[in-house]
Parts: structure tokens; sequence; C-alpha cells
């Protein structure tokens, strides 16, 4: 139950007792948090009563949307009958149960077993330890090194956080642990030096051959990344890039795994992402859309190789309180039958998608300031860029999409900024008239935002 208290009563207790993740906590202090006190569909409402499009589905994981009764329901059924039993020392129950069964039938064949978890960030660290394991059990314990790419994004932990692309994270904790490498980005816009989209997408995946030959094939475990770089702005590889990943993985014996997270369940427009580019890793991380953020939970989809690898070395040594929360089972069940009974993802691939990718095109690509413009399914961007006919970028990396960012704040659209990519991924179930609502006010947005890049000499 919420209290009831002003916005300027909750921004202070919220200023004197809770540290924000990713932030610098003075400077929100001086300017105090908004206060998201409800949520239904697309839209949240604010302490203060505004009305606010979310086209950015929470942090991409509200798939469902905002508001769903049913899962409140289940929860409260599940909570009252079994709020809590482990998964440890040989017990089950019948909502993890029921949520493995369902999993491994959305799941592409092969992927009979998941692993669970709390975040995406454990997944990727119970990936991390599932992919050396194998290795030991295979007989191969030098295999330990684990390779992604810079700017990709894999969670806080200390394995996600090393195991990511982000320099900003490695500078804090001494980061990345021993072990974890990285390969560029398959960037075609910043890297692609005249090259077409398919011609660049092989050169980059060819990076990762070179950077298996430099460490020893010997040494190297397993290679991961998102389908599409999420956090990292949606950057989207050429069709030939995840193919001839996928070669180089096989040719090297070194596991491929996709991190799905945010690509997962139908955010492409496929329910995985590795579905989209046609490639077939070896395990997948998922969390977001799993329960579409109603209650955190995590998974690991383990291929049957590597599920028969770990099975044959015994006991697996790793897990955790809430694996597989009955409560958090349960909702994440009835989330995923109803992405796939009510036709949700498939509404993505075969309408609502296409129509946000064409909307998309047609309102950002006349701007003077405004490139790549990109998307599949329900995830889009563009870049902010100083000069497109050079692709000449701002000099001072973030500062234009923070402008650009604060301004669709300030016309109650949620977007996300990463750096100066301009970023949108609503709940998939957003309306064609969502849609329009969505993209003339990003419009408006846009346009109020290059006559401040003028007024301040920034173009
Ligand atoms: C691909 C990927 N892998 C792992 C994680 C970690 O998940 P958890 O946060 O549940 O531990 C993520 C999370 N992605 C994420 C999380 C928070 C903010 C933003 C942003 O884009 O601002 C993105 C992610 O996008």
């Amino acid at each position: 139950m919420q209290n009831e208290r002003t916005t300027e009563q909750w921004r202070a207790l919220d200023a004197a007792h809770h540290l924000h993740p990713f932030t610098d906590t003075e400077s929100l202090n001086q300017q105090g948090a908004r206060v998201i006190t409800k949520a239904d569909g697309v839209f949240l409402w604010d302490s203060d009563g505004n009305k606010i499009l979310d086209g950015m589905a929470g942090l991409w994981c509200v798939n469902i949307g905002y508001g769903r009764k049913d899962l409140s329901e289940v929860a409260k059924r599940q909570m009252d009958e079994l709020a809590y039993y482990n998964t440890f020392f040989k017990t089950t129950h019948p909502a993890v149960v029921e949520l493995s069964q369902l999993l491994s039938e959305v799941a592409p064949k092969g992927f009979s077993r998941i692993f669970y978890t709390n975040s995406g960030s454990e997944s990727v660290d119970t990936m991390i330890r599932m992919v050396r394991r194998y290795w030991d059990v295979k007989g191969k314990p030098g295999k330990k090194t684990l390779i992604g790419r810079w700017n990709g994004y894999h969670g806080s932990t200390i394995g996600g956080a090393s195991l990511g692309g982000m320099s900003y994270m490695h500078e804090q904790g001494d980061l990345p642990i021993p072990g974890i490498e990285h390969v560029e980005q398959p960037w075609w816009y910043r890297y692609c030096q005249g090259m077409s989209p398919e011609e660049f997408g092989v050169v980059a995946a060819r990076w990762l051959e070179a950077k298996i030959l430099e460490i020893g094939p010997d040494k190297v475990a397993a290679f991961v990344g998102e389908p599409i770089q999420g956090a990292g702005g949606v950057i989207i590889p050429p069709s030939t890039y995840w193919p001839e990943v996928e070669r180089i993985c096989r040719q090297y014996d070194v596991l491929l795994v996709a991190d799905e997270v945010i690509c997962g369940f139908g955010r492409t427009g496929e329910w995985f992402g590795h579905q989209l580019f046609g490639f077939h890793p070896d395990l997948f991380t998922a969390a977001k859309g799993l329960s579409s953020g109603y209650l955190p939970i995590g998974a690991v989809f383990v291929g049957d190789k590597v599920a028969q690898g770990l099975a044959e070395g015994g006991d697996f040594n790793h897990g955790f309180t809430y694996s597989g929360h009955p409560v958090a089972a349960a909702v994440a069940h009835a989330n995923v039958k109803a992405l796939r009974d009510e036709g949700i993802i498939d509404r993505v691939k075969r309408d609502t998608g296409p129509y946000m990718q064409q909307r998309w095109r047609e309102a950002f690509g006349g701007f003077a300031h405004v490139d790549d413009v990109r998307g599949v399914g329900l995830i889009q961007a563009f870049t902010l860029v100083k000069d497109k006919a050079t692709h000449e970028l701002f000099p001072n990396w973030g500062e234009v999409g923070t402008i650009c960012r604060d301004i669709f704040f300030r016309h109650n659209l949620i977007m996300r900024a990463c750096g100066d990519h301009m970023v949108a991924a609503p709940p998939l179930v957003i309306s064609k008239a969502e849609i329009d609502q969505l993209i003339d006010t990003a419009v408006q947005c846009v346009t109020e935002c290059e006559e401040v890049l003028r007024q301040r000499g920034l173009v």
C-alpha cells in the first residue's frame, strides 16, 4: 500500500534513504526523482498526475504491458498456496515444473533444460560458470576464456560487468576479471570504411577469429553476444555477421552463447533474437520479458550438448536461494502463456512490428542530424550525428543524446539515450494508434532538439 504523500515528501525521503542504480546521487537529489505511481498498458502516471507514454517498456522488459490483473491474481494464488520453497536438495514444486515444461515448448529445438536465476546478470554469471565447467568435464580445463564485445552489456555482477564491454563499468571495481576478452562490436555505421553492410558483417565476425587465434583456441571457452546489442544503443549486425560467427565458433570448438535478456520473448518479432539472425547458440540467457518485469526472474536455456556435458560431471555446484522461486515462476508461466496464446509475439512479427518500422523510417529519415535509422520488430533507434554525409559523430559522445532524452521526458515520452543513439522498445502490446502517438511526439521532440543544438552552436 502506498502512503498518501506529496511528490515533494516522496522525493525528500527518496533522497534521504535510497541509492539508485547507475546514478550520480548528488546530481539526482538536486532535482529529485520522478515518482511513478501506477501504470496500465503502455502508459505510466507520475505522482503529479502526468500521463507518460513508456517507449521503453520499463527497462526493455514489460513485454506484455502494464496492469495485467491475471498476472497479479496468479501471484496472489501462488503466494497463498506456496509462497516459497527451494529447489535445492532434491525438491521441486509445481510452479517451476510447469514453467520449465512451457519454456521447453517455446524454446527452439535442442533446448529442453532451463536453470533459474533472479536476473539477467545472474543468468550471465551462471552461464560463465557453466561453460567453464563444461570444458572441465570434457577434459579441456584450459578452455576458460570468454570473449564478448566492446559496448556489449551483460549486467552488473562481477562476471556480467566484466563480460560486458562498457569501459566506464570496468573502471569501477577493477574489472574485467581474468579470462574475459573483447572484440569490437559490429557497428557498420561507425566502422564500415566504405564497405557494404554484407561485406562488413564478415569482416567484423572475423575479428573474433583473430582474437581466438591470438589467445589460442585451446584456451577459449565461449563467445558471448546479444543478437542485437541493446543498452549499447541497438547495434543491429549485418545479416552476414552471425552466420560467420557461428562458422568460426564451430571451426575452433568454441561454445556460442546468445544473451537474449533484451531480444528474448518477442522483442524482435521472433521468440528469440538468434532465430531472427539464423544462428544456433549452445546456450542462451534470458530475464526481462520472461516475466515482463512483474517479478524478478532470469534463466539460462542450456542446449542438449552442454546439458549432457554438465550431467556427466555430477554435481554442478551453483545456484541461488530463489532459483525457480514459486511466485516468480507462476507469474512467468502466466506471462509466457499469454504472449503465446494471445498471439502477442505473432502480432509484433506480422503487424505492429512492420508498422512501427515503416513509420519510424518515414518519420526520422529527413532530419539534418539524424542518421542510421534502424530497427526490427519493436526495437528501434536512430543516431544523432554531426554530419550525415561523412557519418561524423558529435565530439562529446552522449551530450546531445542527453539533451534529446530530456526533451522527450518533458513531453511525457520515455525513450532511452544510449550515448547519442536514441532508442525505443515499447511494450509488445502497443497499438498502431499508440505507435502513431509515440512517433508524432518523438518527431516534435527531435525538431525541438535540432533547434536547441543550433542555439547552442553544436551544429
Ligand atoms: C543483454 C543483457 N544482459 C544482461 C542484463 C542484466 O540483466 P539484469 O539488469 O536483470 O541483471 C541486461 C540488462 N539490461 C539493462 C538493465 C538496466 C538498464 C538498461 C538500460 O538500457 O538502461 C539495460 C541486458 O540488457
